[in-house]
């Protein structure tokens, strides 16, 4: 028997303590750990060395709750072995510790959420922490939060070794982009504040189905940026624009982040720029993950993913080849080509919310939570 009750962190403490250094590291560190370890199905593998971290990460299971499969419930459990996480997420060694995790997230994406009054999201997860030791519940945490940090952060990672690192090994912090956003939800809303919030962004374009949504997220990021810039802490000026379709949207810009739960795709091959040199982070999962980009920019793109056996599941028809996990490209410094168009074909990861919920598990005790 349980020697004592779990303990319960809630959506708001989880929100105090999340910040981008902190969730970037987690997730950069997940995204490399799955590289190190060998697929279970291969026996002719051998057991990555003790001293290395390593993820298992079975396939995620999906239950629908209704016969159009618009109602869902996952189960994502992992392991993340022997790995490491800063007290600040800023990868100094003299405050790592060495972290292994044992969680499972459920999560439940009921889209008709949206239309509830007054509306809920989407998305609704909790992390369930075991003691990697003894197998006992320790914790839950609320992880809707996590869920969308998580899945921006990787959207974040693959833009700085997928596009910047195409230009030199500190592009990330001296070019400025153009960024659109396609889809103002829950996903792109972050995803927008977070493009600012990590890179330099010179235009902001944003594209939802429904145009007020897109208005409203454009009025408060010029509102933080209001803030930032009276605080003198405003990273550059961004110049934002709500645009009335997707195409006007990824027209003209280095990094796309379509996020919705379109079946059909919203941009084509000829949207976007002659010269090319795109990046896309195609995060929404529709009837299939990659609905909502074109079949024509597939078969003239490098398409990475997070996890190569996700893939193999999760990934049924994609109209191109797969060129390899995105924490490979992190490990191996081989970068894409300046004018290549690249796509980040992001399902999202149960080890990535494994270590960011020890992350941010870590943080709440420092702050005595
Ligand atoms: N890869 C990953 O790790 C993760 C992926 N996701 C996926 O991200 C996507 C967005 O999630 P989230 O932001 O939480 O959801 P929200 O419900 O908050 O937002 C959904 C967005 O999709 C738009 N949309 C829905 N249907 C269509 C359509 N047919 N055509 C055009 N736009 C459409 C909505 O527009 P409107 O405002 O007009 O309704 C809205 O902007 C989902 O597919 C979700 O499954 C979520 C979590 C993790
Ligand atoms: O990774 C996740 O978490 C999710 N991915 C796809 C949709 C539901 C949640």
């Amino acid at each position: 028997m349980n020697s004592r009750s779990p303990v319960f962190y809630s959506a708001d403490a989880v929100r105090r303590v999340l910040n981008w250094p902190m969730v970037n590291e987690a997730v950069e560190t997940a995204l490399k750990a799955v590289v190190a370890t060998p697929t279970i199905q291969d026996d002719k593998q051998q057991a990555p060395p003790y001293s290395q971290s390593h993820v298992s990460q079975p396939a995620r299971s999906v239950t629908s709750a209704n016969k159009e499969h618009s109602k869902m419930l996952l189960t994502m459990p992992a392991f993340v072995g022997n790995y490491r996480l800063t007290s600040n997420g800023m990868g100094d060694d003299s405050s790592a510790v060495s972290c292994s995790t044992l969680a499972c997230k459920v999560v439940t994406s009921f889209r008709s959420n949206q239309l509830l009054q007054p509306p809920l999201p989407s998305i609704s997860a909790n992390i369930l922490l075991f003691d990697p030791g003894t197998g006992e519940l320790n914790a839950i945490m609320a992880g809707t939060d996590i869920t969308t940090w998580r899945t921006v952060s990787a959207s974040l990672v693959a833009t700085k070794y997928l596009f910047f690192r195409r230009f030199g090994p500190h592009a990330e912090r001296e070019l400025a982009i153009n960024v659109a956003i396609v889809g103002c939800g829950v996903q792109g809303q972050l995803h927008a504040a977070a493009m600012c919030a990590n890179f330099k962004v010179n235009q902001l374009n944003l594209y939802n189905r429904t145009e007020s949504k897109a208005q409203q997220l454009a009025n408060q990021l010029e509102e933080q940026i209001l803030k930032a810039d009276n605080n003198c802490n405003a990273p550059n000026k961004v110049n934002i624009k709500v645009c009335s379709s997707a195409r006007e949207a990824v027209q003209q810009v280095d990094v796309i982040c379509v996020a919705t739960y379109s079946k059909e795709a919203l941009i084509q091959a000829s949207d976007l720029r002659d010269k090319r040199s795109v990046h896309i982070n195609a995060v929404g999962a529709g009837e299939v993950h990659f609905g909502e980009v074109a079949a024509d920019i597939y078969e003239e793109s490098l398409v990475y993913v997070d996890c190569m056996s996700n893939a193999e599941h999760e990934l049924h028809g994609l109209p191109a080849p797969i060129v390899g996990e995105l924490g490979a490209v992190i490990i191996g410094g081989s970068y894409p080509t300046e004018q290549a168009v690249t796509i980040f074909q992001s399902m999202g990861m149960a080890s990535e919310d494994a270590c960011v919920a020890e992350a941010v598990q870590m943080a709440l005790a420092s702050c005595g939570k």
